[in-house]
């Protein structure tokens, strides 16, 4: 008998919470409280974990959380937010993550949402399931004390430093309006607002608790350092252009720090609210959002695109054979997708198609690293107009 062999793969019960929790704390190197925990149980249930035995020993789990997100055009699309996937040292690379992604792809697949999602602790690991990264930002470091802000900058005139029980009544409503608008941006569940709150001393990271200033149409929650001379800023969240001005206006304008650090998409403005774009200082670059097509004929319907366009798209899906060929028929904005025996126009993974398809990543950059063939330049030159977006796709809330 094979190592393998003696590895059962099943959904989870009520009474597996504490293996869950247990090989969880192993993996990521943090004991989850009961209240962590009880907050994870609300935003899943245990028929969407699927877990991996050895015999009695839990050795593998990974679930999801049922959600929606916001397509390129405003369209909210259920997807499923797969979340603490890990197999236990003693079992490592025997196959096991491989054998509980295709028991619980099998199952997201029967149960429909065009969409699946994730946020990757190694950006190694998911591409041959289909995910691609769908949303990148910038880690920024400000010196404030020295950020002087254009002439043309409207001046602050509706920012507000409240307290946290008046941001509870204020924030949830300024997000939704914010989340509505943005690709890649997913609605936030009630318990992950009462956990924000609740703002417990181990999710401070040795921080101050949080401090919160509103706008009308924007929030800024962010902390303090009580060694360092910086502002940590949590969530910088702003519905309109003003918004996002004012409140940057209001955060440099916090005397007594030297820095402010923000986590923020690759095209926002702040560079150039500022007399000295070189101020802003981008210390790093990460990914945030990864996404895998479940269904390309339901999600490449729901998004909307830039220009009337036609092309063949043959799409390659090694882990669930999702792929196919495709006629894509943009008109006014709207595709209209059908199965079709033509010859390809272009052809991609359906991990290169999942970056695309939020916009911020681009054809013609996976054209160059001959990640996407196309016929000839022009048809690179259609797809890759088609699948742009005005502005970057941002996620909502970390999963
Ligand atoms: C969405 C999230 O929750 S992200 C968090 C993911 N979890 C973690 O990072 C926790 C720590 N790591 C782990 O628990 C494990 O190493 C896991 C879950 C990443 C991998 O589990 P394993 O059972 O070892 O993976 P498995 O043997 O099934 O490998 C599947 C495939 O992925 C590859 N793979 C697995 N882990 C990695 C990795 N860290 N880097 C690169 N490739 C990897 C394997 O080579 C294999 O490739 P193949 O099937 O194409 O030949």
């Amino acid at each position: 008998m094979t190592t393998e062999d003696t590895i059962n793969i099943r959904t989870a019960t009520d009474d597996d919470w504490d293996a869950v929790a247990l090989l969880d704390a192993h993996a990521f190197g943090e004991h989850q409280n009961s209240e962590d925990l009880a907050e994870t149980q609300i935003l899943t249930s245990s028929e969407h974990v699927v877990m991996a035995w050895d015999g009695s020993t839990p050795v593998g789990v990974a679930m999801h959380f049922p959600m929606s997100v916001t397509v390129p055009g405003g369209e909210q699309v259920d997807a499923s937010g797969v979340s603490w996937v890990s197999v236990a040292p003693t079992h490592r690379r025997r196959g096991i993550l491989r054998r509980m992604f295709t028991e619980q792809h099998r199952k997201l697949d029967a149960a429909g949402a065009p969409l699946s999602l994730l946020t990757a602790s190694e950006a190694t690991i998911y591409r041959r399931f289909g995910y691609g990264p769908a949303t990148e930002e910038h880690a920024i470091v400000l010196d404030r004390r020295f950020a002087q802000f254009h002439k043309s900058v409207p001046p602050v005139t509706g920012v507000r430093l409240i307290e946290s029980t008046e941001a509870s009544t204020l924030l949830p409503e300024i997000y939704h309006r914010w989340q509505c608008k943005t690709a890649g941006a997913q609605p936030k569940p009630p318990i992950r607002w009462q956990r924000f709150f609740a703002d417990r001393e181990n999710r401070r990271h040795g921080l101050t608790e949080l401090f919160f200033i509103a706008h009308a149409d924007g929030y800024v929650a962010y902390r303090r350092s009580p060694t360092e001379s910086k502002v940590v800023v949590q969530e910088f969240i702003a519905v309109t252009d003003q918004a996002y001005a004012e409140m940057w206006q209001v955060l440099a304008g916090i005397d007594l720090v030297d820095t402010i650090e923000v986590s923020q998409a690759p095209d926002e403005a702040l560079p150039f609210l500022l007399t000295n774009n070189r101020l802003p200082k981008i210390t790093g670059l990460h990914d945030a959002l990864w996404c895998r097509i479940m269904d390309v004929k339901a999600a490449l319907e729901a998004r909307t695109y830039g220009v009337d366009a036609q092309f063949v798209l043959e799409v390659e899906d090694p882990f669930l054979d999702a792929g196919g060929t495709f006629d894509v028929t943009i008109s006014a904005g709207a595709a209209t997708v059908t199965r079709t025996e033509a010859a390809p126009d272009a052809k991609v993974g359906l991990d290169v198609l999942s970056s695309m398809y939020f916009g911020t990543h681009r054809a013609t950059r996976f054209a160059a690293a001959s990640r996407l063939w196309t016929r000839d330049p022009e048809a690179l030159h259609t797809v890759d107009i088609a699948f742009a977006t005005d502005r970057a796709s941002v996620m909502g809330w970390a999963f």
